[in-house]
């Protein structure tokens, strides 16, 4: 299902979390990303040491750690998105511990039976994925793996065999959130070797938020990933703001 977005067009992909800044606005988030064009939803799993997210996401980590949002509860969330868009892929961004608490067999029977398509891992490198990787596939669910400026050519066939669809590859070394602008020049070349090296369509994630850098990136990527500036307005529960984002940064990939 992934895939075939993919195969049609540049897809945007939005991040929002899940439980946040309540159960109900975050369905609200998720339906608002959808109605304003957003093609594929990634959907976070709120965790209470999130050392890959920067400020903005980290609030809400927080927060919905606080209000005890648990990953049933995630589950819940997806099965009614999917219910209501059954023809957008839903990817779910989390940090391993809560998959290996409740062991991947069941967490991955979870997920599919809620609707979900594929994970991204973040703190699950390749050379422990292995596992992870037979079960999900075994279910019908995606992997998808990260690369980064500083990852060099070997690095790069291992994620290119492991990761599914498509390869995230994060713009630039750091924390999550928005930025003013992005290292163009490093950002081109690393992608252009990534797909030669590896044959598979590569998304390119961390720092976007507005049309500005949508335009420059469909240039160059083959899908695009918001995550700060979604949940920046997620968390004023400013869904109207969510909605003129995402077809801004929809206009900019036309
Ligand atoms: O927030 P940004 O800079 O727009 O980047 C997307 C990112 O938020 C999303 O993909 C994401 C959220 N948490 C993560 C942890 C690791 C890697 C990626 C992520």
């Amino acid at each position: 299902m992934i895939g075939k977005v993919f195969e049609e067009k540049k897809p945007l992909i939005c991040y929002f979390m899940a439980g946040y800044p309540s159960v109900e606005k975050s369905f609200q988030t998720a339906a608002a990303l959808i109605e304003a064009g957003a093609d594929i939803l990634e959907v976070g799993l709120p965790f209470s040491d999130p050392v890959a997210d920067g400020p903005t996401i980290q609030v809400a980590h927080e927060k919905a750690v606080k209000d005890g949002i648990t990953p049933v509860n995630v589950f819940q969330i997806c099965s009614r998105i999917k219910d209501k868009y059954p023809d957008v892929p839903l990817i779910l961004m989390t940090y391993y511990n809560p998959i290996f608490v409740m062991g991947e067999e069941k967490f991955c029977t979870l997920a599919k039976e809620r609707g979900i398509d594929g994970f991204i891992v973040p703190d699950l490198p390749p050379e422990e994925a292995e596992n992870f990787k037979n079960v999900a596939n075994s279910k019908g669910l995606e992997t998808i793996f990260l690369l980064a400026p500083t990852s060099h050519e070997k690095r790069i066939k291992i994620i290119g065999s492991m990761s599914d669809s498509f390869i995230y590859y994060v713009s630039l070394t750091g924390i999550t959130g928005e930025r003013e602008t992005l290292p163009w020049e490093e950002l081109e070349k690393k992608v252009k070797q990534i797909k030669k090296i590896t044959g598979k369509k590569v998304a390119v994630g961390f720092g976007v938020s507005k049309k500005e850098h949508t335009e420059k990136l469909s240039q160059i990527a083959d899908g695009i990933i918001v995550g700060s500036a979604v949940v920046k307005l997620q968390g004023r529960e400013d869904f109207e703001g969510i909605k003129n984002l995402t077809k801004q940064l929809k206009e900019g990939m036309k």
